[in-house]
């Protein structure tokens, strides 16, 4: 086959918030495999930060953080795709990171329901992070009617589970959780790591996903968007392995306050958890490291429950590194430029503090207002 008729392989790598997979990109970006590799990047959050936090390489790095690959920008995504693939002899392969707030399944629909996707890509595997130490509360909330569980859906939907952060967890834990994962999805082959340490040869080139196994869990997985939104009603998406209703088309992904009656479930009949947003926060100058780190321990400590996932990246007084913060619930982690998280501050360039908090209650100002009171002002 000529070089330009060959279809371009493409990940989709999701997980929920906090899970690794800004991690597995790196570790992918970073890998001895010799493939040239475009990475899409999207991202929840008011400000985008993870463009930011993914490596410098030769890779081309896009990033869509207007809203989420799921609903509002896939026309974004298809338009950046089309637009990649018109230089396909210039990369090997994509990997598109969805957020961590993503249901998968239009992500995965737009590479059958597209013709010129359809044409030129083949999607190669959905690959969904899990976070051994949290995910099992998220599987757990409970959503409005009508409201998707994404932790459910990204499990449900996904080839590969790559169960991350074993480290956080005990064996008997990770046992727990594994049985979760396994009676959400069972076909999925599930891999081990910290980290997002794996084998490349266990994510890249795997040619796992399987239109069957979508079809079996949603017969009207590639069906038109439009009627599914008129007929049918909203009570799908929150449904996990206990639902025993024969009616349902995916009864794998129903909870347990699952009490449907019969109806057709579509996965385009898909809300967000409005109780979970966003606030973003820029500022020019540098904040001092103490208080910050005072305010952020005090904050993950006493709303790490509530507040999903939060990032940033500083300028701190008196350094010319960049810091970065990370926080998964009540786990905090500050890295730095001089430890490998992107580049210095350079004598031009302008500082300043970009922060994102994503979680439930969040209450603006009063987190502004903190953040404001550890910027050093002179
Ligand atoms: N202890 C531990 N921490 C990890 C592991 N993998 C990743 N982390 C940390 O978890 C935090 C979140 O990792 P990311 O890779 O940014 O997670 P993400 O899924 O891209 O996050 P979002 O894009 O915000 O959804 C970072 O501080 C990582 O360093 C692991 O195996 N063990």
């Amino acid at each position: 086959m000529a070089e330009e008729d060959k279809k371009v392989p493409v990940t989709v790598v999701t997980g929920f918030l906090g899970a690794g997979k800004t991690t597995l990109v790196n570790h992918i970006l970073k890998g001895n495999h010799g493939k040239r590799i475009a990475v899409i990047e999207n991202e929840f959050g008011e400000v985008g930060i993870d463009d930011a936090l993914v490596m410098e390489t030769k890779e081309e790095i896009y990033e869509m953080n207007n809203g989420c690959v799921c609903c509002t920008v896939r026309g974004d995504l298809i338009r950046i795709l089309n637009k990649l693939l018109k230089r396909k002899s210039k990369f090997d392969a994509i990997m598109i990171e969805t957020t961590g707030l993503a249901n998968p399944a239009p992500v995965i629909q737009t590479f059958f329901v597209d013709d010129d996707l359809k044409e030129s890509c083949q999607l190669d595997a959905v690959l969904c992070l899990v976070d051994a130490k949290h995910i099992t509360q998220h599987l757990d909330e409970v959503k409005p009617e009508g409201v998707v569980n994404e932790a459910v859906q990204q499990v449900a939907f996904a080839d590969r589970l790559l169960l991350n952060k074993t480290d956080l967890v005990t064996d008997a834990q990770k046992a727990t959780v594994i049985k979760r994962l396994q009676a959400i999805n069972r076909g999925a082959e599930l891999v081990e790591c910290t980290n997002a340490e794996v084998d490349l040869a266990r994510v890249l080139g795997i040619q796992s996903f399987s239109m069957d196994r979508m079809l079996e869990m949603d017969p009207d997985f590639l069906e038109d968007d439009s009627h599914h939104h008129k007929e049918h009603h909203h009570h799908d998406h929150h449904c996990d392995s206990t639902c025993t209703n024969e009616h349902h088309h995916h009864d794998h992904v129903c909870d347990t306050t699952c009490s449907h009656e019969g109806d057709h479930h579509s996965h385009l009949d898909h809300k967000h958890d409005s109780s979970v947003t966003s606030v973003g926060i820029v500022a020019d100058g540098s904040a001092d490291m103490r208080k910050l780190n005072a305010w952020l321990s005090g904050l993950l400590q006493e709303r790490g429950p509530d507040l999903f996932r939060s990032k940033g990246i500083l300028a701190i007084h008196g350094s010319d590194d960049k810091h970065v913060f990370q926080g998964v619930h009540m786990l905090l982690q500050f890295s730095s430029s001089s430890e490998g998280a992107g580049r210095p501050w350079q004598p031009d360039e302008k500082r300043y503090c970009k922060l994102v908090f994503i979680g439930k209650n969040l209450d603006r100002k009063e987190l502004t207002d903190a953040f404001n009171a550890c910027l050093v002002t002179n």
